[in-house]
């Protein structure tokens, strides 16, 4: 039976896939695509093994899950890809309404955390699928991730747009764990061989990936709509490292998060090993 993998459709996920596929270990594995929200639950109900999931979804079932090592989707402070548009300055949104993507788990509470923690505002949050130009009708500020945030940030139509890693980085001085490489922990018990095999497979996908920007971007579907450049610039932004100062960034966020009552507690990180 081979491991079931999830895929998140984001250009984040593009170099590491590109690897992966190229090594043709394929056949171990089966794909299953989707934004990180919908990949969420499947994981949470054993419906697919291992997947690059939202950080916060370890916090909220620690006991579910391990975490493969030297392995993430981060920011070391800009990100480019998790984006507050705006129709006024940030300072003016203190009270208001705030629209966030129905894609996100991780993210939104980053969101909430930045406002309600750092900003010491008081602020409402509203769930929508509405398109940006639409939702900034509606609401003063939205929050994207992913490719809608990348394409938001393309079409400079939002008059204030602030890039949520580098408001964290700002603050805290520390990386940010958006996602994070979770195994179900029932699959990593009884498909043990596999997932050593995976974690494995990873490292050297991300490993080849690193040196391999250009020309998995030469390939790549999304060079349609943001150019090979600006591909590559992209995943340089992007750390998809798990260093022991992207450890304290992520307990840390665990941390507000459970001041926010997102989570219950801040838990322990456990490896696979
Ligand atoms: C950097 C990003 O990180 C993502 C943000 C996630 C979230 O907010 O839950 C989940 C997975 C990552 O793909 C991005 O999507 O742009």
């Amino acid at each position: 039976m081979p491991l079931t993998l999830g895929h998140i459709v984001y250009a984040n996920c593009t170099p590491i896939f590109t690897a992966l596929r190229d090594l043709g270990h394929s056949p171990d594995y089966r794909i299953v695509t989707g934004v990180p929200a919908q990949l969420n639950r499947l994981l949470a109900h054993g419906e697919i093994d291992v997947c690059p999931s939202s950080s916060i979804e370890y916090a909220t079932h620690p006991d579910r899950y391990v975490i493969l090592p030297d392995l993430s989707i981060s920011a070391v402070g800009p990100v480019k890809s998790v984006m507050l548009f705006s129709r006024v300055p940030i300072e003016q949104l203190d009270g208001a309404t705030i629209a966030m993507t129905t894609e996100s788990d991780t993210s939104v509470n980053l969101l909430k955390i930045i406002l309600g923690l750092f900003h010491r505002f008081t602020n409402r949050f509203q769930r929508t699928d509405l398109p940006l130009t639409e939702a900034l009708e509606a609401h003063p500020g939205l929050l994207l991730i992913g490719d809608k945030a990348l394409r938001g940030a393309l079409a400079g139509t939002a008059p204030h747009v602030y890039d949520l890693g580098e408001l964290w980085y700002r603050f805290t001085g520390l990386p940010f764990v958006f996602a994070l490489w979770l195994v179900r922990r029932e699959a990593a018990e009884s498909q043990r061989d596999k997932v050593v095999r995976l974690g494995a497979d990873l490292l050297k996908a991300k490993r080849i990936s690193y040196e391999s920007y250009p020309a998995i971007a030469a390939e790549a579907p999304e060079r349609n709509w943001i150019g090979e450049e600006q591909l590559v610039d992209y995943w340089r932004t992007i750390s998809y490292d798990l260093t022991p100062a992207h450890l304290d960034g992520l307990r840390l966020f665990f941390r507000h998060a459970a001041e926010l009552g997102a989570i219950a507690s801040a838990p322990e990180i456990r490896l696979f090993s």
